[in-house]
């Protein structure tokens, strides 16, 4: 397998780091950026003619003026994916260009740079298939699980409209707040803001071509902001008519709690609340996992010590301080990542 990126904006240099930690050689094309000598191609041709797999990874709103260029070198053999956020006029375009003659399928994959940064898993695509090529979505989801991912099959229509809810919604709000300047040097926040402040931040460091691309160029996108303006509309004027009340329900007089009088319910949720922390250090272990990887790969190449046991005691310090400002042991955190410590080489010397 030969994989082309066509577009090596932010997420086609991500998809090319994927690559490259799968093994899967690839080569790059984009007259706008810096490109890694040993992946850049000098022409889209250049870039295609040995491709297996053509990934065609640029703005939406190009999208079919560079599929009419690229379909001067496209083969029949070769299996052609887009990757953009919507999914209705990318297949539109390449259903009208490259029609029959050349595979291709709509994909959109629901990770981008940050996700990838983060090590986030598990990674997730949607395949839209089409009844022109049938087989090309078995390759397509051959390729995706090969770099691992999960795949989910959907309609190009039935993937815009969950977007316009979601994506579309969530970007729509978050850009508000930001244009609203909430958030900005705020000396302390809650949790509830904090969980959304992770999408504002993406909002402030997007490449404007996305906030744009999922609104303008999602079908659907527009009603459901009207539907979101209308309800919070809605909860505006109630407010407003009665202050004290929306939201509030008058409340039974508290009972005691059922776990104060057997003792049972309320170890019983306690301990799932317990077993979901663990799940949740379990996940933050695997990805800690992949970062020290990362880490390793990177030292390989820089030629730096593995391990690196300055920058260990640095870490035991640090963890040591942070345990002290929440309260914690601090002797017994330092073990704790003692042993994490160990377990990262372990990790690095087994997959490395
Ligand atoms: O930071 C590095 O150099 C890493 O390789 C990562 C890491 C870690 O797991 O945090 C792993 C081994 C090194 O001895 C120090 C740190």
């Amino acid at each position: 397998m030969t994989v082309a990126i066509v577009g090596f904006g932010r997420f086609g240099r991500a998809l090319g780091g994927l690559l490259e930690e799968a093994g899967i050689p690839y080569r790059a094309w984009d007259p706008g950026v810096d490109i890694p000598e040993s992946h850049r191609a000098r022409s889209v041709r250049e870039a295609v003619q040995d491709a297996t797999h053509v990934v065609v990874a640029v703005p939406v709103a190009l999208m079919r003026h560079v599929l009419l260029d690229l379909n001067h070198y496209l083969r029949p053999e070769q299996l052609v994916m887009d990757v953009g956020s919507v999914k209705v006029r990318p297949v539109q375009a390449l259903t009208e260009v490259l029609g029959a003659r050349v595979p291709w399928v709509g994909t959109h994959p629901l990770f981008g740079p940050l996700s990838l940064a983060m090590a986030e898993r598990p990674l997730h695509v949607v395949l839209c298939p089409n009844p022109l090529h049938p087989e090309a979505t078995a390759q397509a989801r051959a390729f995706f699980e090969q770099l691992g991912c999960d795949i989910i099959e959907q309609t190009p229509e039935g993937h815009d409209r969950v977007m316009a809810h979601t994506h579309a919604l969530t970007f729509f709000v978050a850009k508000g707040m930001v244009d609203a300047g909430s958030g900005v040097d705020v000396p302390f926040a809650p949790a509830s803001f904090r969980s959304l402040s992770r999408t504002i931040q993406l909002v402030r460091s997007d490449a404007g071509h996305l906030f744009s691309a999922i609104q303008h160029e999602n079908p659907f996108a527009r009603e459901a902001r009207a539907h979101l303006l209308e309800a919070l509309r809605n909860v505006h004027r109630e407010l407003d008519a009665q202050p004290t009340e929306v939201g509030f329900p008058e409340e039974p007089p508290l009972a005691p709690p059922a776990a104060l009088e057997t003792g049972l319910p309320e170890l019983q949720e306690t301990r799932a609340l317990i077993d979901q922390v663990d799940r949740e250090l379990v996940e933050l272990l695997a990805r800690r996992a992949e970062l020290a990887k990362r880490a390793l790969k990177a030292k390989a190449q820089a030629g730096q010590p593995v391990p690196d046991p300055a920058r260990e005691e640095a870490m035991l310090t640090a963890r040591r301080e942070w345990a002290a400002a929440r309260g914690l042991e601090p002797d017994g955190v330092e073990a704790i990542f003692r042993a994490i410590l160990r377990f990262s080489r372990r990790a690095q010397q087994n997959r490395g």
